[in-house]
């Protein structure tokens, strides 16, 4: 199994490059199959969950040519078995975006129900309502959601809570029905937008995205086209909070400024200097940061992937901070661990009381998720000491290259899989 090892106390200092945004790359892979033309992805992120996204889009019989790391090509003709295993679902989260692109291009699917973080219960109701007012029929039989639609007519959709996952899988599916659709209380998450964008240049006709309402005229098909993911705001965040919790100075690459808005209000609310230019965003933190509380809420509120990533530095802010968890009811796992570092906290419900603490010290932690692991690999790089990180599959679920970036940005971690490699590190760093 491997692990990292983290030699804290050093301030991250340094530029680092942000890759393609994991949340939409999954659903544009997914939409691609939709066409019978080719089409050409880039800017994706080389991370664990594209790659088992990938292996199920051939499961079902596409082709799947990896033109480099970060580039591929996709063509849905051949698709014939509408049917995708568990094998491949289970692991991830966005495997639901099939089911939505089967069901636009071919009137049926069958898809396991989805894994992804255990962070909450994350129920898929509001996808099977969205598909269903178009005029599908869903069971669930042995473990899989099965769709089939024989009168497929565009619907008004109003989501009872607003949802990521289901405002795009149904907006995809919506492209090829019949006549109009129009989703109310979407969400408005940068990835939503740019999978509308991405669907349109495909043919698609969706307007709206990015507001409350979408409306999508459906159209006879989809053809081909080339596309460029947007860069991850969350991997760019979980960058800048490293470096403030570090008292670094780090520039994040390639960002769209606009969409880390919350991320950058909050941390200067705590003290940080920040400066944003065009394509890039510095973070610089001289330490003495404040308290400040933070409520996580769908886009433009502050995002439920930031939300351990903020924890780690409200736990070394002078003070009481408070936060409230309003997405997921089970993302605060990470504090029992960030606790064996010396945190206080105190969880209640879906709020969390954090006092300030001078600074943490080395412990081995365990990652139960994602964003939790991301955030106990900053506290180990801010605190005095060796920290050992386990369970760390859950990170490469979604960050590329984790390691080899923070260290350019001047980290001590190491990737390992023995104790003779932590050892190994131990002499190494001195
Ligand atoms: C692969 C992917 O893109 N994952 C992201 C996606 O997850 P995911 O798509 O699962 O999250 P949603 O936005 O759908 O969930 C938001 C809230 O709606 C609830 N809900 C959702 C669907 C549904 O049918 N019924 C229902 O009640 C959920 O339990 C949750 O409380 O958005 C989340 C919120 O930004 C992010 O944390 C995840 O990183
Ligand atoms: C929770 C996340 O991913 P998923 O929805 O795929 O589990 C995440 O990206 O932080």
């Amino acid at each position: 199994m491997e692990q990292y090892v983290i030699k804290g106390g050093h301030p991250l200092v340094g530029e680092v490059e942000i890759g393609g945004a994991k949340n939409a790359a999954l659903a544009i892979l997914a939409a691609a199959i939709m066409t019978d033309d080719t089409v050409l992805i880039d800017n994706l992120p080389d991370v664990n969950d594209v790659n088992v996204l990938l292996d199920a889009i051939e499961g079902i019989g596409a082709m799947v040519h990896r033109v480099d790391r970060h580039t591929v090509k996709i063509n849905g003709t051949n698709i014939r078995n509408m049917s995708v295993e568990y094998d491949y679902i289970k692991k991830i989260r966005a495997s639901y975006y099939l089911l939505g692109a089967l069901l636009g291009k071919y009137k049926r699917g069958e898809v396991a129900l989805p894994g992804g973080c255990n962070i909450g219960s994350r129920p898929i109701d509001q996808h099977l309502k969205g598909f269903r007012a178009l005029g599908a029929e869903i069971s669930i039989e042995h473990g899989k959601v099965v769709a089939e639609a024989h009168n497929f007519q565009g619907e008004h959709v109003y989501f009872d809570v607003v949802t990521v996952g289901a405002t795009i899988n149904v907006m995809m599916a919506a492209c090829l029905a019949e006549g109009i659709t129009i989703m109310e209380n979407v969400a408005k998450e940068p990835h939503v937008v740019d999978v509308a964008n991405f669907l349109n240049s495909m043919g698609a006709n969706i307007r709206g995205a990015g507001t409350d309402v979408i409306k999508i005229r459906g159209v006879k098909s989809l053809h081909g086209t080339q596309y460029s993911v947007i860069p991850d705001q969350i991997e760019a965040g979980t960058f800048m909070y490293a470096a403030a919790a570090t008292k670094g100075d780090v520039t994040v690459l390639n960002v769209i400024p606009k969409h880390l808005e919350s991320t950058i209000a909050k941390l200067k609310d705590m003290g940080c200097e920040v400066e944003e230019f065009d394509d890039a965003v510095r973070v610089v933190s001289k330490g003495n940061l404040k308290s400040t509380h933070v409520k996580t809420l769908p886009y433009p509120g502050f995002p439920t992937d930031m939300q351990p990533q903020i924890g780690v530095i409200l736990a070394l802010c002078k003070g009481t901070s408070t936060i409230t968890e309003s997405i997921f009811e089970n993302r605060f796992k990470y504090l029992d661990e960030l606790a064996r570092m010396g945190a206080k906290v105190k969880v209640e419900g879906n709020s969390a009381t954090v006092e300030g603490i001078e600074g943490f010290t080395g412990a081995r932690v365990s990652a139960p998720d994602l964003r939790a692991g991301a955030a106990l690999c900053i506290a180990g790089m801010a605190a005095d000491g060796i920290t050992i990180v386990d369970d760390i599959v859950y990170i490469q679920r979604g960050y590329e290259h984790f390691e080899e970036k923070l260290r350019g940005i001047g980290a001590l971690i190491e990737k390992v899989s023995s104790e003779k490699e932590i050892q190994k590190f131990k002499l190494k760093i001195g």
